[in-house]
Parts: structure tokens; C-alpha cells; sequence
């Protein structure tokens, strides 16, 4: 596969005119772990192959990621690689499975600082992760223009806590006993992350994705203190590293660090076009503090999917209504789409966020009109 061949045209661009704060007819809209298993067809792929083998799979890989924008047709404005943050740490030389109903788990995790010398040294992404490289560049291909195509990784904070706790955690007390005890270890550690994420993000970006978003989702796990010393320079450090080497072929950048609500200023000024929110904002005064800076994403709560159809409309117009539908607004979930959501809720949600998006949009030119 290469990614030489030209992609079709791009049908639907209304993400990136968002993102880059261009005037948009309503506010686009997709949706964190879109594809995934709350979609059945999903699962019949999981009952076949393992988690990783999908992501290793070009062919399989294409498939999921298109599977929503197939179900959905015409209601999704942007598709997301399928792939897994944990994709780095095996690319750095760590064995990660993939344990059906638990999650993620680390056999080998990071137990002593010396453990980091076990890590891959100068990891070459083209021969680690080339499969993913491979799976965006079909998947482009297959999406044949309908909408942009977006990479991903795991933020360096976010992926060494997964690194040593060896899978999710409720306290992440390994991960910060590393921090609080082995800061200068933890420093070279998330260095050595962050230097395989701009690396990665780059080849992404050559393979054909049209945007970047960076997943920081145990940043409100850190005190503000913390979170300005262990994750924001690692986030600003990507964003500005990325640009500087795509030069004009760059594309633009979300940040998303869930749970982070008092880093929302800090997160604006560091080089990203997008930063995404979970429901912990209230969309006025997100817009209040990053000043129109960046393009907002987010930020309905996840689990109004089970609240029935009701509550669902409400939530969309409070949250289409507060960000505004036709400017540096993403509309999304505060957080990815959960395991047994009904379909039916997810087809609401973004048919909700059409109608109300273009119902505001006539509204908002109307205003401006007068
Ligand atoms: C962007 C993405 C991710 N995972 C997957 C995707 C691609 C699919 C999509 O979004 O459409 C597939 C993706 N990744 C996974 C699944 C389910 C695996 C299965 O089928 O068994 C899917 C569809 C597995 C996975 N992978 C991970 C978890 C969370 C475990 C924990 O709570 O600690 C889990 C359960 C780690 C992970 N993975 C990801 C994050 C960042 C986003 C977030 O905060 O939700 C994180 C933290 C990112």
C-alpha cells in the first residue's frame, strides 16, 4: 500500500473548516470510539479476530472504521483510524493484550525506574507501526472523500500510566508514586513517549489522515500543579514539534484531557486548533475563557445515550445552543460512546445535532443579519 497514489476529493470538509475556525452551515459532528462495540457489527468482527489482530489488518482495520459511517450514513462529518492508544507502548517493546470485557492488560509493566532501560531506544515508527501507516492509507481510499479521516495517539502522561499500572486503574497509585518518587526517571520516560508520538503523528499525517487528535484521558487524574509539570509540556511539546515538521503539509490538531477543566486556558494557548471537553464544561463559559482561540469539541455526557429520547434532544440543544452551530464548533460526546448503547440513541444524537445545528445556524445568520 502507499500512500502515492492520489486520494479521491474530499466531499465533506466541514471538520477541518471548524477546526481551523472557518464559518461553518452547522456544526459538524462525530462521535470518541464511534466504532467500537456498541455496534453489533463490531462485535461479530470481535468474535472472529483478536482486538490487535484487527488493528494489524489493514483490510479489517478499514472495515470498522468505516462500519459507523456506513450505519450512519450521511450524519457522521469525520471518521477516526480504528487503532488503540496502547499501539506505542508495544511499539516501545511492551506486551499489551487485549482481555474481552476487562480492557487492557500489561503481562510485563514497568515495576522499577531501571525497568525503562528494557524500552526499544530510537524506535523506528515506519517498521513498529507501519500497520497502522498501511490502515490509514486504505482507509482513505475506501472513504472515497465522504469525510476526513482522522489519526490518534495516547497522550505521554496517559500512556505511562497505562505502562505501570499495566492496565487500567482506578487510583493510578503506581503511576503516581512514579511521578511523586522517580520525577526525573518519569521525565525521561515521558520524553521517550513523546518523542515516538510526534514520529507517529508525522508518518500519520504522510499516510494520509487529514486531522490529529491527542488522547491525554488521565489528565484529570493530576492536581493542576502536577498536570502543568507531568502532561502540558508533553502536549505542547507534540503540537509544536508536528507542525514544525509537516511545515505546509499540516493538518489540524485536538487536544483532549479529559477531566483537566482547570488547565481549559493553558490548553488553548499551546499550538492546538481544537481542544475537546468533556461534560464537566459548561459550554458558555468554555467559550468565555478560551476567547474563540481554539474550536471547542464535546461535550455531551456519554451515558445521556441511556436517558431515553427526551432527554436526549434536551441535552443536544443546551449543548448545541451554548457552543453555537456555525463557528470553532465540533459537536461530540464528553467522552467515547459506552459498550451497550442502543444504536437507535447513537442514530439521535447525530440526527438531533443536524436539526438543531442548522435550526441555530438560520438563527445566528438572522442575527447577524440585523
Ligand atoms: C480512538 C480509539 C481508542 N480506542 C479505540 C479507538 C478507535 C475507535 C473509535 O474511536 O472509533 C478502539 C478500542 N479500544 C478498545 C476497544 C474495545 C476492545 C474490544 O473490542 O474488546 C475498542 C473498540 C480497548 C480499550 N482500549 C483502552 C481501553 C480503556 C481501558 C481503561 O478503562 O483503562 C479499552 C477498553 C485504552 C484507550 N484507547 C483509546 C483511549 C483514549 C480514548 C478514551 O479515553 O476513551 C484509551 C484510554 C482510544
Amino acid at each position: 500500500m502507499s500512500a502515492s497514489k492520489p486520494f479521491p476529493p474530499l466531499k465533506n470538509d466541514l471538520i477541518l473548516r471548524a477546526a481551523r475556525g472557518e464559518k461553518t452551515e452547522r456544526a459538524p459532528v462525530w462521535v470518541m470510539r464511534q466504532a467500537g462495540r456498541y455496534l453489533p457489527e463490531f462485535r461479530a468482527e470481535r468474535v472472529e479476530h483478536d482486538f490487535f489482530k484487527i488493528c494489524r489488518t489493514p483490510e479489517l482495520a478499514t472495515k470498522v472504521t468505516l462500519q459507523p459511517i456506513d450505519r450512519y450514513d450521511g450524519l457522521l462529518d469525520a471518521s477516526i483510524i480504528f487503532s488503540d492508544i496502547l499501539v506505542v507502548p508495544q511499539a516501545l517493546g511492551m506486551t499489551v493484550e487485549m482481555v474481552p470485557g476487562k480492557g487492557p492488560h500489561f503481562p510485563e509493566p514497568l515495576v522499577l525506574p531501571e525497568d525503562i532501560s528494557k524500552l526499544n531506544q530510537n524506535v523506528d515508527v515506519h517498521k513498529e507501526l507501519q500497520y497502522v501507516f498501511d490502515a490509514i492509507t486504505m482507509t482513505r481510499h475506501a472513504l472515497d472523500g465522504r469525510v476526513p479521516l482522522i489519526g490518534f495517539v495516547g497522550a505521554p502522561w496517559t500512556l505511562m500510566a497505562y505502562m505501570v499500572e499495566g492496565g487500567g486503574s482506578k487510583t493510578l497509585s503506581k503511576a503516581k508514586e512514579w511521578i511523586f518518587k522517580h520525577p526525573k526517571t518519569s521525565h525521561d520516560l515521558l520524553q521517550r513517549i513523546t518523542d515516538v508520538c510526534v514520529n507517529f503523528l508525522v508518518g500519520q499525517v504522510h499516510a494520509g489522515a487529514q486531522m490529529l487528535q491527542v488522547f491525554e484521558s488521565w489528565g484529570g487524574e493530576l492536581s493542576p500543579h502536577d498536570f502543568e509539570l507531568f502532561s502540558l509540556p508533553y502536549l505542547a511539546q507534540i503540537a509544536k514539534r508536528v507542525k514544525a515538521e509537516l511545515g505546509s503539509e499540516a493538518v489540524p490538531m485536538t487536544v483532549f484531557a479529559k477531566g483537566s477543566w482547570y488547565a481549559l486556558e493553558q490548553l488553548s494557548e499551546i499550538g492546538y486548533e481544537a481542544v475537546s471537553l468533556d461534560w464537566t464544561h459548561d459550554p458558555k463559559a468554555a467559550k468565555a475563557i478560551t476567547k474563540g482561540r481554539v474550536t471547542l469539541q464535546g461535550n455531551m455526557d456519554p451515558n445521556l445515550l441511556y436517558g431515553g429520547d427526551e432527554a436526549i434532544v434536551a441535552a443536544v440543544e443546551r449543548m448545541v445552543r451554548g457552543f453555537g452551530s456555525t463557528g470553532r464548533y465540533i459537536a461530540n460526546l464528553g467522552h467515547g460512546i459506552l459498550p451497550s448503547v442502543p444504536v437507535e440513541a447513537m442514530g439521535l444524537f447525530l440526527k438531533t445535532v443536524h436539526r438543531v445545528g442548522l435550526e441555530v445556524a438560520a438563527e445566528e445568520e438572522k442575527a447577524n443579519k440585523n
